[in-house]
């Protein structure tokens, strides 16, 4: 069957599609039906199934005879080290961790979070979660003690699992006093934290609270798996909203396993034992489902990569890992391509390796520009698929199904949507727009398995955020259109949600940083295009009456303040001073006017506009920062 047939098939009888996509999963009692459909747009699926992740992912492989193949790669530049765990090896130190946190009164449905770096450790520390049907909740080792703060606060987590350090390139990222930081400020506290030790970094450890990774673990029962209820979180992942505040995207279990596994196959053409990459970190949504999850729930073998696409050491780290160990798929972000081919515009260095078993790379978490790809095809002669999804929906919305068929590329396009979303396009009052239309991206109800179902305590939040704007659709927050053949183009973001190098910020939650500096009276923050990142954050500041400061010193004290706050990902270099920000008569600040300056588009002064002469003190602001840039 072609992509046509199955998409058609799937939308013909969405029931009897996804119950025969979760016949290949391990159930301890099998769904009698697929959709739960709750009333009132809210839906769960396999949600009176019994079923346990971590049984899926590395038990079951082990007792199917495949207990010897590698599950996972451990292949980090950094430390010059590489090491492989067996599934068997794997099982047998998921059981043992996941029985030291039984042991330690860690019970189906209590949260943990996990705050580790790139290493297998932290694969480890989320199968045994869901091994006991704990609720983990993994952060983002480049967030700051105060993002930590807050999703400690939100989770409630009655253990927090992290590592002493992390490992950036000639920088040791101190995990534990950013923990310990993180403890402290939060209003909620842990019952303990395991700490695993690094040997780059052994931190203090805080008596009574904090135990070591392999010493609680010393005589403890292993835990055996839990059946958990199809509805089941299987986690909660922390991603940007508008405001300051997180959102806790929540990950049913069933759905998940169910939906990841039948990606393998479809859209990423994988068969089980052929070894998978996804080049970014566990603590975004790809780490999730491609790092840790859908390669072994398929019974793939995995490569956690504690390394950056360059400097460790050149810009042939990634052709060096896909030739050493025989890489199939390869998914990173353009970003990541954007800086190899910077370094090596002309593929030198790929030439160094045998890259015979790569078949195709897939590339997201931002937009894919079309010089990227034509370079990857070129340099790498497979296939270079663009696909598009979000943290919420944990899986491709839209992607050319290798596996189904191989589609002809459109540059520029991720392509199709994948069965199980209904994609339109509508306009401000939620009518379909016609093909080549730009328009909002909406995803008609219901959302297929493993998407998010609410969010974690904010079921209004969910609703108001994703619901409410187009009764009956998902509201992507993408803007866009679909062309004649059906093929999706992501333009823009419709909020303030900004991507820097496949990372997704909130400019909301740096104002309200900025806003917190005792010399900022107001300040906005844009996002500006970049040839390497594809955005970065620029913040305007206006300071209070009567302050005399140098504004370069102000300038840095919010730089650093950011970084503080939120975190290195931020990201946040560029800000200058102004006397005023350009705001509409009811007060709105046009930032979407501030961009089209920054990044040297033509714009028209909105007719809203309180005060025309503002802009153009913006554009001497951006003048000094350099912007527009003149290749822009
Ligand atoms: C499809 C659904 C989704 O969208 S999920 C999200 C998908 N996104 C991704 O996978 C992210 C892709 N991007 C990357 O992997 C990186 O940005 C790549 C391309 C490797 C470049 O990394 P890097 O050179 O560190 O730049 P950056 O902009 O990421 O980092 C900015 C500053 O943050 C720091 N940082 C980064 N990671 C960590 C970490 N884990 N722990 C601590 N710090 C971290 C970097 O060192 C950098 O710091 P500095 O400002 O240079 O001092």
């Amino acid at each position: 069957m072609g992509y046509k047939d199955v998409y058609a098939a799937w939308k013909a009888d969405p029931e009897a599609f996804w119950m025969q996509a979760a016949e290949p999963i391990d159930w301890d009692r099998k769904p009698s039906k697929a959709l739960f459909d709750k009333g009132d747009h809210m839906y769960e699926w396999f949600a009176d199934g019994m079923v346990n992740t971590c049984w899926n992912a590395v038990d079951r492989h082990v007792e199917a005879g495949r207990g010897e193949q590698t599950a996972i790669i451990h292949d980090s530049p950094i430390t010059h080290s590489k090491r492989e765990i067996t599934y068997v090896e794997l099982r047998n130190r998921v059981a043992t961790l996941a029985g030291a946190l039984r042991a330690k009164g860690i019970e189906k449905g209590d949260r943990v979070i996990i705050y580790m770096p790139m290493i297998p450790e932290a694969l480890e520390a989320m199968l045994a979660c869901a091994r006991i049907g704990a609720i983990h909740s993994v952060v983002f080792g480049g967030f700051a003690a105060n993002e930590l703060a807050v999703r400690i606060d939100d989770a409630r987590p009655k253990a927090i699992i992290a590592a002493s350090c992390g490992l950036e390139p000639g920088r040791v990222v101190h995990y534990k006093p950013l923990l310990d930081g993180a403890i402290d400020q939060a209003t909620h506290k842990p019952d303990f934290c395991v700490i695993f030790q690094r040997e780059q970094e052994v931190a203090r450890l805080v008596e009574g609270r904090d135990v070591n990774w392999h010493g609680f673990q010393y005589g403890v029962e292993p835990a055996e798996c839990v059946p958990v209820e199809g509805n089941h979180p299987a986690y909660i992942l922390y991603t940007s909203g508008t405001t300051g505040q997180p959102k806790g995207v929540v990950r049913h279990t069933a759905g998940h396993l169910v939906a990841l596994n039948w990606t393998m196959k479809n859209v990423y053409n994988v068969n089980p034992g052929e070894v998978f990459w996804a080049a970014s970190d566990v603590g975004w949504v790809v780490g999730h489902s491609y790092i840790t999850y859908a390669p072994l729930i398929h019974g793939n073998t995995t490569i956690v990569f504690e390394g950056k696409p360059v400097g460790t050491p050149d810009a042939g780290t990634f052709w060096r890992v896909i030739a050493e160990h025989k890489v199939r798929s390869f998914f990173t972000a353009p970003t990541a391509f954007r800086a190899v081919k910077r370094e090596d515009p002309k593929g030198e260095l790929v030439g160094k390796y045998d890259l015979s078993h790569l078949r195709a790379v897939y590339l997201a978490g931002e937009r894919a520009d079309p010089d990227t790809i034509t370079w990857a095809q070129r340099m790498l002669n497979v296939p270079v698929i663009d696909h598009w999804w979000q943290t919420e929906t944990g899986y491709a919305i839209a992607a050319n199904p290798l596996g189904i068929e191989e589609l002809p590329v459109k540059l520029g396009s991720p392509s199709v949507p994948m069965p199980g979303y209904d994609v339109q396009i509508l306009d401000e009052g939620g009518h379909p727009m016609k093909p080549g239309e730009l328009g909002a991206i909406a995803i008609k109800l219901p959302l297929p398995p493993g998407t998010l179902p609410t969010l974690w305590n904010a079921e209004p939040r969910y609703r108001k955020s994703y619901l409410e704007h187009f009764p009956g659709y998902y509201e992507t927050g993408d803007a866009g259109m679909i062309d004649e053949d059906g093929y999706l183009y992501i333009m823009a973001r419709t909020d303030d949600v900004i991507n820097v190098a496949g990372h997704r910020l909130s400019t909301g939650a740096m104002e309200e940083v900025l806003a917190a500096h005792t010399d900022v009276a107001e300040c906005a923050v844009i996002g500006v295009s970049d040839a390497l990142k594809g955005q970065v954050p620029m913040g305007f500041l206006c300071l209070n009456a009567g302050c005399n400061r140098p504004h370069d010193e102000v300038v840095r004290e919010c730089v650093t303040l950011v970084r503080e706050k939120i975190g290195p990902v931020a990201a946040f270099k560029l800000a200058c001073v102004v006397d005023r920000l350009p705001k509409t008569r009811s007060g709105k600040i046009l930032r979407g006017t501030m961009v089209s300056i920054a990044d040297g588009k033509a714009y028209k002064t909105p007719a809203t506009i309180d005060d025309p002469a503002i802009l153009d003190e913006i554009k001497e602001a951006l003048a000094t920062l350099g912007y527009p840039e003149k290749a822009a």
